[in-house]
């Protein structure tokens, strides 16, 4: 039987080993984690992520062929493909603080595994690294190999959160990649059969491993460029009455462009098209392309842009001032279908509305008032170190009230703002909102989620991004 042990029981670790146990019933997969909550929460009824079908997955294959444990080193002994999906975190002192990848769980996880093997192992990176990771990666467990033979691949995970279960079964495609070498090519081989139980043939694509390292920041960089393309195009459309979603809607009619991921938004969030445009920037720094650099942060100065101009907008309409005014938060995740809160844009809405001195009173259906009191005590950067180790504030923020209900959330709001695109925003109630509310009562939706007009109908001021303006904000010009 073939083993396969995961470290790194994340949002990618957790979802895809759990997608190789279901398709593959001959492989035994261990995941492993040194936070032990993690682990206990993996074998508990309560799994520590949300993420649509999951729960039937892991409950189908727990105990079967999938496991979960924090013995670590026990597992990675007795793998013969370990998958490495620990956290990448951007660094935030030293020689690139602010833009280059934190490897230390990598190279902690590197020098645990050769330490304890006795057998020949192949190494999967899973996590998202800077290209060339793979040569380090080498060095370490190599240099006092014992006689062991290690293969190190490069299969990065494409799945995004909220559909993971779905883009692991139905995958775009596969990528891995490897030595050239006849050991190289044996490895990729093994790998390629793993997936082959249930990814056609023909989307197992194959490459070197510079090449499959930094395919995947690409991809990423080519996706958050997209979202800062529309929102660039928002701001425009605001100052000339065009409307987002019909240029959106024109543009990617044109099947070179094609129509997905051009909403216009509040700005992307979520833990890595930040984190990786900035690793990206960096590595064009060090191989001395600063023009190719300067392209790529440009993506991230439209995003800070466009969050900014978003507080803006809601300060400037409500008379320059929020000022003990309560604003309520519908929505704090970085997208719908998930709880993952990490870089949402949330965070930076709700601390620009605290920093105008606002009362605020949160809605998510996944997010905890722990994690939200969390988020916005916490230093930049922090969030993406494993739970565990993310340094805890001693005092909540007295400003920020959390509820578990959206007309609880909104009464007595003096302005509602939708963060979030939950269905369940598109389905609420904004007669009975609106009554409860103070007036003028204003909404400012972040993800396009309601109909402006009927908003108005009731007697909403509504700002929508990228939307002709209300009559009310067009006086009120918000600068950036
Ligand atoms: N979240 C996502 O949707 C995607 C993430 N990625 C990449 O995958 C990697 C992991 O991301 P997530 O799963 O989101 O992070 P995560 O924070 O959810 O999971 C990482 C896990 O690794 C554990 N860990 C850290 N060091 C360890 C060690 N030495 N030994 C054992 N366990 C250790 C942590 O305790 C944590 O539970 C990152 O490089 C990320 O860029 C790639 C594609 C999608
Ligand atoms: O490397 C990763 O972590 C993953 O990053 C993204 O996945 P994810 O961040 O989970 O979610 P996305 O659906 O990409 O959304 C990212 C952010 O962009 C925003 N977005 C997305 C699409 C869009 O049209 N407009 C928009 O503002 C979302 O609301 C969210 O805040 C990629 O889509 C995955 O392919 C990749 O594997």
């Amino acid at each position: 039987m073939v083993k396969i042990c995961c470290i790194g029981a994340g949002y990618v670790g957790g979802p895809t080993m759990a997608i190789i146990a279901h398709k593959c019933p001959s492989i035994e997969v261990v995941v492993v984690d040194i936070s032990v909550a993690r682990i206990n929460a993996w074998n508990s009824d309560q799994l520590p992520i949300y993420e649509p079908g999951l729960e039937d997955v892991v409950k189908q294959c727990r105990g079967r062929n999938l496991f979960f444990s924090t013995d670590v080193e026990k597992h990675v002994y007795e793998a013969d493909i370990i998958f490495v999906s620990v956290n990448t975190p951007t660094k935030t002192r030293g020689l690139g603080a602010g833009k280059a990848a934190d490897l230390t769980y990598w190279e902690s996880a590197a020098r645990m595994i050769a330490d304890v093997s006795k057998s020949d192992k192949i190494v999967v990176e899973k996590s998202t690294v800077p290209v060339k990771t793979a040569e380090a990666i080498e060095k370490i467990l190599t240099h006092n190999s014992k006689g062991i033979n290690y293969q190190i691949l490069s299969n990065p995970e494409f799945l995004a959160e909220g559909t993971a279960i779905q883009d692991l079964l139905n995958p775009d495609r596969v990528l891995i990649g490897g030595r050239e070498t006849p050991e190289g090519c044996k490895a990729v081989r093994a790998l390629k059969d793993v997936y082959a139980h249930w990814v056609p043939e023909d989307r197992i694509i194959t490459a070197n491993l510079w090449s499959a390292e930094l395919s995947k920041l690409a991809a990423n960089a080519f996706l958050a460029q997209r979202i800062s393309s529309v929102n660039a195009i928002s701001a425009l459309c605001e100052a000339t009455g065009a409307n987002v979603s019909e240029v959106a809607y024109a543009v990617g009619k044109d099947s070179r462009i094609g129509p997905k991921f051009l909403n216009a938004s509040v700005g992307f969030g979520g833990s890595c098209f930040q984190k990786d445009i900035l690793n990206l920037v960096y590595i064009c720094e060090c191989n001395g392309l600063p023009e190719v650099a300067n392209y790529w942060k440009q993506v991230i100065k439209i995003n800070d842009y466009q969050k900014s101009r978003f507080v803006n907008r809601v300060v400037a309409s409500m008379f320059n001032t929020v000022s003990g005014k309560r604003i309520a938060v519908l929505g704090f995740a970085f997208k719908k279908d998930t709880g993952d809160t990490r870089e949402t844009p949330a965070i930076d809405v709700c601390k620009g509305l605290l920093g105008d001195k606002a009362t605020i009173s949160i809605y998510d259906p996944q997010v905890t008032e722990d994690q939200i009191q969390r988020d916005l005590a916490m230093n930049k950067f922090d969030w993406d170190h494993p739970i565990h180790l993310q340094p805890m504030s001693p005092t909540a923020i007295k400003q920020v009230s959390v509820t578990w209900d959206a007309y609880e959330a909104t009464k007595g709001a003096h302005g509602v703002c939708i963060l979030t695109e939950w269905d369940e925003f598109k389905a609420l109630d904004y007669q009975r909102i609106y009554e409860n509310m103070q007036k003028p009562a204003f909404i400012f939706d972040g993800r396009n989620v309601v109909d402006p007009e009927k908003l108005r109908e009731i007697g909403f001021i509504v700002y929508s991004i990228g939307k002709p303006l209300d009559p009310w904000l067009k006086d009120m010009p918000a600068v950036a």
